[in-house]
Order: C-alpha cells, then sequence, then structure tokens
C-alpha cells in the first residue's frame, strides 16, 4: 500500500511497533517506552524485514536499502500513520471520548446501552470490555494501544456502527494511543488523585489529561464538569464548542438530588423530574454526563430521560447485594482516594446510622504507593470497621502493601483494624460481622474477575465470592 506522510510517498506491506511482529516490507515505528527503548529493536526490525523506519534519532550505521525517517514524536508518528493505513476509521464515524479519574466506564458503558436502545449500531472501548453492537471483545486496557484501537474501528465501521463511546486514560493519552484519531465529542468528569506511579505530580496528570480537549477539533463538542476544580481550565484551550454540567451552579445542564436511596436516587435534569436506578450523587453527575452527550448528539430530552430512568448499574459498581442474614453487600470498584470517599458518603448519607458499615478494601501492587495510607485513613474515618486485605499484588509482597496501608492510621485505629492477607477469608470475615441494617462494602475490584499475583491473573470475582458466603 502507497501513503504519504510528512511529504515522503512511503510503499509499505505493512507498520507496527513491535519489532518481533514486523513481515517483509514492513515499517518499523520506534517508540520510547517506559521499559524500553524501541530505538534499540530497529536493527532487529529490518533483520525481520523492515524497509522503512520511523524513529526520533537515527541509529548510528545505516543500511542503504533502507529509508529512514527522523521525527520529534514517533508515538504520534505512529498514530497518524495507523490511521491513514486503516483508511482513518475514526472518520467515518462518530466518536465520543471520556476522561476523568473516575466515571469512565460507567459514562461510556451507559451511553452504549441508551445508543443501542435508541436503534443506533455503537462501538463501546471501555476497562470492561469492548463491545461491537452485540458482540463483546475482551480487553486488557481501558484505552488500547494505537494498533488495537484502529483494528477495533475499522470493525465497527465494517459493522456498521452509528457511534463510539470510549474511555480516554491518561497512560493513553500520554503515550499517544489516540494520536490520528477524529473525536466528535470529549467529556471530562473529575481529577482527583491517580496513577501517580506514572505521571509523577498531580499538575503533571492534569496536563495530560487537559491535551485531550486542546486536540479536539473545532466540530467537536466538549463538555465538562463545572463543579470540579479543574472542568472550567480542561476545556480553557479548546477549539471544541464547550458545554458543561452541574450539581451546585447554573449550567447548560443542571441536576439537583431530590431523594437517595440504596436501589436507586430521585432527581431532577434541567428541571425535569427522573428516577434512577443508579445510587449516590456520583452517578448523578454521571448521568448528568450521559443526558449532556445524548442531548448534544442531538436526542430527545424526553425520549433521553426514558431511557436513563430504566438503566441499570454497570457491573461491580455499586452492585447491592441483599444477604439473608437482613444485611447488603455492596461491590464496588472504588481504587482511589475520591472513589471510596463518594461511595462511603452516599452509603452513610442513605444509611443515616440505622446500621454500620463494614469495609473490606486493598491497594493494587505496582501502583500509586502515595494513595495506600489515605484510603485506609479514609475507609477507618468512614466506616465503623475496617478489614484491610489484598487487590492485585501483582509483584509486591501483600504485607508490605498492607503495611503501607497501616501508615495512615493511629495506634488505636491499628489495634482496631483487621488485616487479613487473604481477600476470600477477608470478605468471609466481614459477612460475619455483619448484623441486619449493616452494609459490607468489598471495594477496588469490582467487575474484575482475577486477582494478580506474580504476573500470574488467578481466577477471582468479588460478587462470586460473596454469593457462595451469603447463600
Ligand atoms: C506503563 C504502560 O502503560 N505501558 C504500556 C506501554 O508499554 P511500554 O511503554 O512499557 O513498552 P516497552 O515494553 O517499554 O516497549 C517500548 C517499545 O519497544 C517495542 N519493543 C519492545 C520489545 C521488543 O523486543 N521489540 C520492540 O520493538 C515495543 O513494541 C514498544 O513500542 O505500551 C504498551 C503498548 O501500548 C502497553 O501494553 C503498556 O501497558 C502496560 C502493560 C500497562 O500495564 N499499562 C497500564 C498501566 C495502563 O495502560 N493503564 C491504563 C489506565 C488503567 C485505568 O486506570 O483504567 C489503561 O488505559 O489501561
Ligand atoms: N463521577 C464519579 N465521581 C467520583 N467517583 C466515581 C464517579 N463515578 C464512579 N465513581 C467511583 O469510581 C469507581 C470507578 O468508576 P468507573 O469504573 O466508572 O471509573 P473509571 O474512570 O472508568 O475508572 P478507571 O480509570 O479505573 O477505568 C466506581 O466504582 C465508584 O466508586
Ligand atoms: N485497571 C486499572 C485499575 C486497577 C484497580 C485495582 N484493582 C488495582 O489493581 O489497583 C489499573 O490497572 O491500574
Ligand atoms: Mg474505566
Amino acid at each position: 500500500m502507497r501513503l504519504v506522510f510528512e511529504g515522503k510517498e512511503l510503499s509499505l506491506s505493512g507498520v507496527h511497533s513491535d519489532s518481533r511482529k514486523i513481515k517483509a516490507g514492513y515499517l518499523f515505528v520506534a517508540i520510547v517506552g517506559t521499559q524500553m527503548d524501541g530505538h534499540s529493536c530497529i536493527e532487529k526490525s529490518i533483520k525481520n524485514g523492515a524497509k522503512t523506519i520511523i524513529c526520533q534519532t537515527l541509529p548510528v550505521t545505516l543500511r542503504p536499502d533502507v529509508t529512514y525517517i527522523c521525527v520529534k514524536d514517533s508515538a504520534k508518528a505512529l498514530g497518524q500513520i495507523v490511521s491513514l493505513w486503516n483508511g482513518e476509521p475514526s472518520k467515518k464515524l462518530r466518536l465520543i471520548g471520556v476522561t476523568g479519574t473516575n466515571g469512565k466506564t460507567t459514562v461510556t458503558t451507559l451511553l452504549y446501552r441508551v445508543f443501542r436502545k435508541l436503534g443506533y449500531k455503537v462501538g463501546l472501548i471501555s476497562t470492561i470490555c469492548n463491545c461491537i453492537n452485540d458482540r463483546i471483545v475482551p480487553t486488557t486496557h481501558t484505552t488500547p494501544d494505537v494498533i488495537e484501537l484502529n483494528t477495533l474501528l475499522v470493525q465497527m465501521v465494517s459493522e456498521g456502527c452509528d457511534y463510539v463511546f470510549m474511555e480516554v486514560s491518561s497512560h493513553a493519552i500520554d503515550q499517544k494511543r489516540i494520536a490520528g484519531l477524529q473525536f466528535k465529542g470529549g467529556i471530562f468528569t473529575n481529577l482527583t488523585r491517580d496513577h501517580l506511579d506514572y505521571h509523577k505530580t498531580f499538575d503533571i496528570y492534569r496536563d495530560v489529561k487537559k491535551t485531550f480537549f486542546d486536540l479536539l477539533p473545532t466540530g467537536a463538542f466538549a463538555l465538562a464538569n463545572k463543579d470540579d476544580k479543574n472542568g472550567a481550565f480542561m476545556l480553557q484551550n479548546t477549539k471544541a464548542h464547550k458545554k458543561f454540567y452541574s450539581l451546585q451552579s447554573l449550567a447548560d445542564f443542571k441536576s439537583r438530588i431530590l431523594e437517595s436511596h440504596f436501589n436507586g436516587t430521585l432527581m431532577t435534569i434541567n428541571d425535569k423530574e427522573l428516577s434512577t436506578l443508579l445510587v449516590g450523587k456520583f452517578n448523578a453527575y454521571n448521568l448528568l454526563a450521559i443526558y449532556g452527550t445524548a442531548i448534544l448528539l442531538g436526542q430527545n430530552s424526553d425520549e433521553i430521560l426514558v431511557l436513563l430512568s430504566v438503566l441499570r448499574p454497570v457491573i461491580g459498581r455499586f452492585e447491592t447485594l441483599n444477604a439473608s442474614r437482613g444485611f447488603t453487600v455492596i461491590v464496588d470498584y472504588a481504587h482511589t482516594p475520591d472513589a471510596l470517599i463518594n461511595v462511603l458518603n452516599t452509603i452513610n448519607e442513605i444509611l443515616a446510622r440505622k446500621g454500620k458499615i463494614i469495609t473490606v478494601i486493598g491497594c493494587g501492587g505496582n501502583r500509586d504507593k502515595g494513595k495506600r495510607s489515605i484510603m485506609a485513613r479514609e475507609a477507618v474515618r468512614l466506616s465503623q470497621k475496617v478489614i484491610l486485605t489484598s487487590d492485585n499484588p501483582r509483584f509486591e509482597e501483600p504485607g508490605d502493601i498492607i503495611e503501607d496501608m497501616l501508615a495512615g492510621l493511629d495506634d488505636i485505629q491499628q489495634k482496631e483494624t483487621i488485616c487479613i492477607v487473604d481477600r476470600k477469608e477477608a470478605i468471609r470475615t466481614a459477612c460475619l460481622l455483619a448484623q441486619p441494617n449493616d452494609i459490607v462494602l468489598i471495594a477496588g475490584k469490582g467487575h474484575e474477575d482475577y486477582q494478580e499475583i506474580k504476573g500470574v491473573k488467578n481466577h477471582f470475582n468479588d460478587k462470586k465470592v460473596v454469593m457462595e458466603i451469603i447463600n
């Protein structure tokens, strides 16, 4: 295939950024990664048949039969070329991106369901899975790499998708996984502490998220949560037309909560009443973002409100399980301080001291260590009993992670806190301690059906464990 890149006509039989997947006549794009530098694999790619190389620094020895193109940002070049190579699929449908610390999976998944109910053909790219209409495609990432992304978009175009709703993680923005994609709209949910193991500082994390909106084209919309202190900041340099949503002040899309229960919420959206099965103020924000997006995509307000009223919670997000002994278990994906605070505030508000909250929580290994003490501190502050356990320890010792969490507690709190490395035992203990009207919150893993230990994903699902115990 021939394509023109930076004024040069290239004749390629394929494109890849992994030398191990290069075939005869391929273009190899050398990417500087977090574990290694793809530039050290240029020779390997040529041995495998690469005839064209895109890189940021030229190798010392140049092969006469190989074309070298030096660029400032090879990851961005990869995105642009892979999109061209695939016929720019994102220009053949309406691609909506959702970014923010929490709410991305909820907003994208429920938008996918709403637009499927409206009769459209829809794609979904999310933490839980990717969907092409009703076909589920397993995923390993919230936002896949640019080659997998474009392959998915080509399949979605070929299956007639009108819309694609995708989560845009900060790692994906930073690594240019979305380079070359044309978005019809971008949504900002909120920004709180997360992924500081990767971005190092909150300001860097914030500025990475902002580049997603900076790059939205003029014909697109940018919808932001006005109540988040970075909401206006995210949109200040966007070329897209700006819209805001809020629970606290006047905005294009405004909501108020009237009643909150464990089985749903009564709220208004732009002064129209909505009874929803979703629970919590944080979900009111999510529903408002979904409503605003649907309106900005030209849908009818009343029709959207009816569809929102029957939406069920996303798997692993505030899923309630009623035990025969009269207590309730809530399985939730909260694994950042803000998410945990939101969930526990919601439970406290609805429970109104009619029962105790028992929280089971751990922190992922090889992720942000700084949040661990905060997670434990907030869990203790907002619960009556806390059991610290394992989440995905990955290559860390579970005991070390629990020690990091305990560091957030004073001596008395540490004595009152239970530590059980085995997550199943921790859940069982919480259910044994629970009395009628109590709430057991199992936080951090949500939908996950594995527990990752030393590189092995052992089958584990919080909800299944709870069902075994309470039934
Ligand atoms: C930290 C991180 O995000 N790493 C991602 C990154 O890999 P990397 O930068 O470490 O790549 P590398 O191993 O250093 O290799 C650098 C380059 O050399 C090339 N290479 C390497 C070896 C070789 O022999 N030949 C060769 O050419 C590689 O193809 C690559 O282009 O690029 C890879 C390809 O896109 C990703 O699979 C990988 O995700 C890792 C596995 C990961 O765990 N990422 C997580 C943290 C992540 O992305 N999470 C976000 C947010 C999650 C959430 O909060 O929801 C997500 O979007 O999932
Ligand atoms: N709008 C929100 N504001 C704050 N917390 C939220 C919000 N929506 C969901 N949460 C909390 O965050 C958790 C994760 O929600 P969700 O999976 O939708 O977020 P996400 O942005 O996709 O997360 P991730 O970055 O891990 O993929 C939920 O289980 C809930 O505890
Ligand atoms: N998918 C995200 C969140 C994992 C959440 C929690 N279960 C953990 O392992 O930290 C990641 O890989 O960072
Ligand atoms: Mg997600």
